[in-house]
């Protein structure tokens, strides 16, 4: 059977998750969908009020979706909706996961690849993090899990825009590209939006796009001229410096920078260097992705990950006279740019 795409839908407390997957479950978009509405932490609690034979519950919705209930452990829920899928008692062809409002995505995020059995199943298609535009500016900060499910995001939804002014949404959505230029923005309005925005959408695939907001490169760009400005041997803190210029009241501990390049990386140093990097920054290394020109290769190679975890795949072919080079994004917290980006220029060729 093929893998099933799975999302994992995260965002703060009262962001509006529920709300979406509510509709998810009860509106007639044809698709067979399995959504797991998890309980972490709360299962001790819940054991001892609720005696139950089995730690999960699936029901069958009327537009042919499922709905699981998970208290406990999500590997073993993953492991039951398998197998009932593949003895015929469900059927589905996509999964939606909610976490927690105050949980960290890295380590859901992270069951795909680490745990065989869930492989075997399941491949993850990307991260969803609901932002409440009344509440978000708050909560980026005070807490770091908001930061992080934002910088986690393969894509963003804002919820509540109806209940703010539009100069503080343009405001929070700035604020959220900053953290994470990679997701695309969206709008959902009590649960709604296109289906489309929230299903196969190639988040975590292989795939050579790298979309950049472009008013993020314009802002790094202008980062950039002003580092410059500073001198070589200038000793402000420039990741900050350049913080601080745009965003005075915003330093926020996650943040994400680009690497470009229009030389060839040599390989072997390249691999080499990256080895090392999530070995030393993977813990604070939340997502990466890079499109790279290697030399005497005629296909794009790209390269991703979570954490520690990185893969590589061969891409398309460079068409001709399209112009070569290689363009990466690093999000996660307090990452030292100056110590990648040094690092990357020594392996070029
Ligand atoms: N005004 C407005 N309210 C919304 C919108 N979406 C959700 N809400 C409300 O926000 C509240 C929280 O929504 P939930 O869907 O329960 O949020 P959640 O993210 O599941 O919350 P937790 O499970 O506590 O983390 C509810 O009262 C919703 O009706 C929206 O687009 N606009």
């Amino acid at each position: 059977m093929a893998l099933v795409p799975a999302t994992i839908l995260t965002g703060f407390l009262g962001a509006g998750k529920t709300t979406l997957l509510n509709r998810i479950l009860k509106e007639p978009h044809g698709h067979k969908i399995a959504v797991i509405e998890n309980e972490f932490g709360e299962e001790n609690i819940d054991n001892e009020i609720l005696v139950q034979d089995s730690n999960e519950q699936i029901v069958e919705m009327s537009n042919g979706c499922v709905c699981c209930t998970v208290r406990g452990d999500l590997i073993a829920a993953l492991g039951t909706l398998a197998q009932k899928r593949n003895d015929g008692e469900i059927s589905f062809d996509h999964l939606v996961i909610e976490t927690t409002g105050l949980a960290n995505p890295g380590p859901v995020a992270q069951t795909f690849f680490m745990d065989d059995e869930v492989a075997m199943h399941y491949m993850l298609d990307a991260v969803i993090t609901v932002v409440d535009s009344r509440h978000a500016m708050q909560q980026l900060d005070e807490h770091e899990e908001a930061q992080r499910q934002v910088g986690f995001a393969d894509k963003l939804l804002l919820s509540k825009t109806d209940i703010v002014a539009a100069g503080q949404v343009d405001e929070l959505v700035t604020r959220l590209k900053r953290i994470n230029p990679r997701a695309p923005v969206g709008k959902v309005h009590f649960g709604e939006v296109p289906i489309a925005e929230v299903l196969d959408l190639r988040g975590f695939n292989l795939n050579d796009k790298l979309e950049i907001d472009p008013d993020f490169l314009a802002a790094e760009e202008h980062d950039h001229d002003h580092d410059h400005a500073c001198g070589e041997h200038c000793d402000h803190d420039h990741h900050d410096h350049a913080h601080d210029h745009h965003h005075a009241r915003h330093a926020d501990d996650v943040a994400a920078f680009v690497y470009r390049s229009d030389r060839p990386f040599d390989t072997a140093r390249l691999d080499d260097f990256l080895g090392r990097l999530v070995q030393v920054y993977g813990p604070r290394m939340m997502r990466y992705k890079g499109v790279i020109w290697m030399e005497g290769a005629d296909r794009k190679v790209v390269f991703q990950g979570v954490h520690q975890m990185m893969g590589s795949d061969i891409g398309a072919k460079w068409g001709d006279g399209e112009p070569r080079g290689s363009k990466m994004v690093f999000i996660g917290k307090n990452l030292p740019k100056e110590t990648f980006v040094t690092g990357l220029d020594q392996c070029l060729v």
